[in-house]
């Protein structure tokens, strides 16, 4: 993926995607660090009954959301910049912003999230014992050392990233099928069917199902990953293809990664294991060899997502500062073609998060919570977006047949991006609005920049309700009665 790793700038002579690189990118992107702490995040709330629900409605929910991305490449070949990018074009500039702004604030924390994974990795090799759960001091120390040097060699428009990220994706599957056949063979059907819909204390069944809601779409996050890259696709078609790859190999390795391990340890045992849990898994069925596969196969795959997702995360500050959606300092490049300001913008903000990850002591999971439910409202405009054009048969010349259908899928899409916002739960909203509501001070430069309106009355409402919660929540961060 050379032409990626270019962040975006690259002259317009660069040979353009073609499928498999396109799928390469969702692969890499979406199957890196999630897939490998599945067991423990899952049955972390939740048995097995539960999962399996959550697994079901995720498969649904998730489908129409790749048909959504397929169908908008289709049908808007021309909108740049994917999720915002749609966004931006069925509601306006503000929501244009918020989209952009939400999804690259997903984009960097999720990466914070996978500085603080392969550290706890690294921890369980004898003698590492000292980066702990991966936020200890020593692990903040070389994530930082990590994240500069991964920073400079994009800056310098690396090419070797092509290699290293194939190198990865093949490297990354091999611990990840071993695993699958050997705990297949290790699969007790009595330890699955043990407390089937959960032990008392973990509540309902609704409940249950809601709690394994925002791990479901973390794992899903970069079957958008193509979309993103559209403008640079040889042919749109191939967009919609590489998502639903993606999506189809994901689907299955997730749903057996999950159930199988509720076979080899139970939902308490699988509850208490150190993440990336699947290590714990194999050691179980096994032995120790098993634990040190799958934590090398973590520290494959997340150093080459890491890649992958700076770029996802520095293209879209780039791509807006370039349209006038965020102040056009972002849209700088250097002379290598990298996207250098909005490169040093994001990777400043991980760095701090860091920092503030040493001190709250917050691990892979509080983190990977928050990456997720910023990205729910972005997700929610695309499906909106989607049944709109449905609904006005935009963008359908001569194939306004095919128009019934995409609505369907795009109000289906909509309902499970709602159920979504609703499973995650009020906390995880006022969290985000926290970091939603100073995005307004980038909008009103971008817009002042422009010579243009503020706000029109709508968008003013809206803005005044994302500051007036995302007050409310610093409050009550403040006053220790909301925490990560
Ligand atoms: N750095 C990020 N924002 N990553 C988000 C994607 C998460 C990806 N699906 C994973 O399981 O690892």
């Amino acid at each position: 993926m050379t032409e990626v790793v270019q962040g975006g700038a690259a002259p317009a002579a660069e040979p353009k995607l073609k499928l498999g690189a396109l799928t390469a990118l969702v692969v890499s992107a979406l199957i890196a660090a999630g897939i490998f702490s599945l067991p423990q995040n899952m049955a972390k709330s939740a048995g097995a009954g539960a999962i399996i629900i959550g697994w079901a409605i995720t498969f649904v929910g998730m489908l129409m959301l790749a048909f959504v991305f397929q169908t908008l490449a289709n049908r808007k070949p021309d909108i740049e910049g994917g999720v915002y990018g749609y966004a931006r074009a069925g509601f306006g500039p503000y929501m244009g912003f918020n989209s952009a702004w939400g999804y690259w604030i997903s984009a960097w924390i999720g990466n914070v999230s996978y500085y603080v994974v392969i550290f706890s990795a690294f921890s369980s090799f004898s003698g590492l014992e000292f980066f702990g759960e991966g936020n200890t001091l020593p692990a903040i120390l070389c994530s930082s050392v990590l994240l500069w040097a991964y920073h400079f060699l994009i800056c310098r428009g690396i090419q070797g990233a092509a290699m290293i990220n194939i190198i990865t994706t093949v490297a990354k599957l091999i611990p990840l099928g071993l695993f699958l056949v050997l705990v297949f063979v290790a699969f007790k059907i009595e330890t699955f069917q043990l407390d089937f819909w959960g032990r008392p204390e973990l509540g309902s069944v609704l409940d249950q199902v809601k709690s394994t809601m925002l791990v479901t779409t973390w794992v899903f996050i970069g079957i958008e990953g193509a979309s993103i890259f559209s403008s640079r696709a040889e042919k749109m078609a191939d967009v919609g293809k590489a998502t639903m790859i993606g999506f189809a190999l994901s689907i299955m390795m997730f749903v057996a990664v999950s159930l199988l391990s509720l076979g080899v340890l139970s939902q308490p045992e699988l509850a208490a294991l150190k993440n990336p849990s699947t290590a714990g898994v194999l050691k179980a069925a096994v032995g120790d060899w098993g634990a040190t596969l799958m934590n090398a196969g973590l520290i494959i795959s997340v150093g080459g997502a890491l890649l992958a997702w700076t770029l996802l995360a520095a293209e879209v500050p780039y791509l807006a500062g370039k349209d006038g959606t965020m102040p056009a300092f972002l849209g700088k490049t250097n002379a290598k073609g990298a996207p250098v300001n909005a490169l040093l913008l994001t990777n400043g903000l991980v760095q701090l998060f860091l920092i503030i990850t040493l001190f709250n002591g917050s691990a892979y999971l509080d983190l990977l919570y928050l990456a997720t439910s910023m990205i729910l409202i972005p997700y929610l405009l695309c499906a909106l977006y989607a049944a709109m054009i449905a609904v006005r048969k935009d963008g359908y010349k001569g194939e306004e047949g095919a128009a019934g259908k995409d609505l369907v899928v795009g109000v289906l899409a909509s309902v499970y991006g709602c159920w979504l916002l609703y499973a995650a739960g009020p906390k995880y909203l006022l969290l985000s609005m926290v970091l939603y509501a100073p995005g307004i001070l980038f909008y009103l430069k971008a817009r002042s920049e422009q010579k243009l309106a503020a706000f029109t009355r709508n968008e003013m409402v809206l803005a005044a309700i994302a500051v007036v919660l995302g007050l409310f929540a610093a409050w009550q961060l403040a006053t220790g009665a909301l925490t990560l």
